[in-house]
């Protein structure tokens, strides 16, 4: 299996226990609490038994200073968008898997799940993103805290704001064509964005911080606030308007 199909695999296992849980008893708070941890415990398993050697930095584990030595570093969020997760009955959730190598000082793989849609997205074979649709362009925004700049970069373009949960769905939203957007700001850590950028950047998507910076992975702080995903063309246009 290689990294690419590790990351794939991962992602199904965390839907193959998020799946049935969501349908089970718990609710609510129980729920989400119960989909973090159980997703995690999948995806740990299959990343030790496959990459006993790699470094994992992932929102339901402890963070150490190990990962900032390693070669290897796998990024992951067993379950972003858990709000939307333990409503029960809405489908933006996603499970992310990405890889980073020092070598490349870089993301080199991902998986990006959408369980609730029965699809896994990676970076190898790369999503293709379709033709943009007649009619306003679309910007999608969190659903539950929306920012400023959002709203003046969907202004900018004469845009409609699309409200959904999770980062890793809006991601892939531009990525399916659903969105031709995605502008976030306010705060978000590395595992929040690591796995979709990395599936949005093979589809040929551009990908920055707010300020046009390059985003970057595995670096000590895993605070990464804001960023910005959209179609090519419109990067200059986005850009300008969020800042
Ligand atoms: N201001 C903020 N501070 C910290 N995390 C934030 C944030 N805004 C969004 N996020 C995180 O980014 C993910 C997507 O958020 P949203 O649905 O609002 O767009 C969520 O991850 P989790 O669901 O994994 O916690 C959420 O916690
Ligand atoms: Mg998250």
């Amino acid at each position: 299996m290689d990294d690419v199909e590790l990351a794939a695999a991962a992602a199904r296992a965390a839907a193959d226990v998020l799946l049935p849980l969501r349908d089970g008893r718990l609710r609510d708070g129980a729920l989400g609490d119960a989909g973090d941890a159980e997703a995690q415990r999948a995806i740990a398993a299959l990343l030790a038994e496959h990459r006993p050697g790699d470094a994992v930095l992932s929102e339901e584990a402890t963070d150490t200073d190990q990962r900032l030595d390693a070669d290897r570093v796998w990024i992951v969020d067993p379950l972003d968008g858990t709000k939307e997760y333990r409503s029960g009955d809405r489908h933006d959730w996603a499970v992310h898997v990405a890889l980073w190598e020092r070598g490349a000082g870089d993301l080199t793989a991902a998986a990006v799940g959408l369980p609730a849609l029965g699809e896994v997205l990676t970076t190898d074979p790369a999503p293709v993103v379709p033709a943009v649709p007649a009619g306003p362009l679309r910007v999608a925004v969190s659903r539950s805290r929306a920012p400023e700049v959002a709203r003046a970069a969907a202004a900018a373009l004469d845009a409609v704001l699309v409200p959904l949960g999770s980062a890793g769905y809006k991601t892939l939203a531009v990525v399916r064509g659903e969105a031709d957007a995605y502008v976030h700001a306010g705060g978000m850590y590395q595992w929040d964005s690591a796995a979709p950028v990395a599936v949005a950047r093979a589809a040929g998507l551009f990908t920055s911080r707010l300020n046009g910076s390059p985003l970057r992975y595995n670096v000590a702080d895993t605070w990464l606030p804001d960023l910005v995903v959209c179609r090519p063309e419109l990067a200059d246009r986005v850009l300008a308007a969020v800042r």
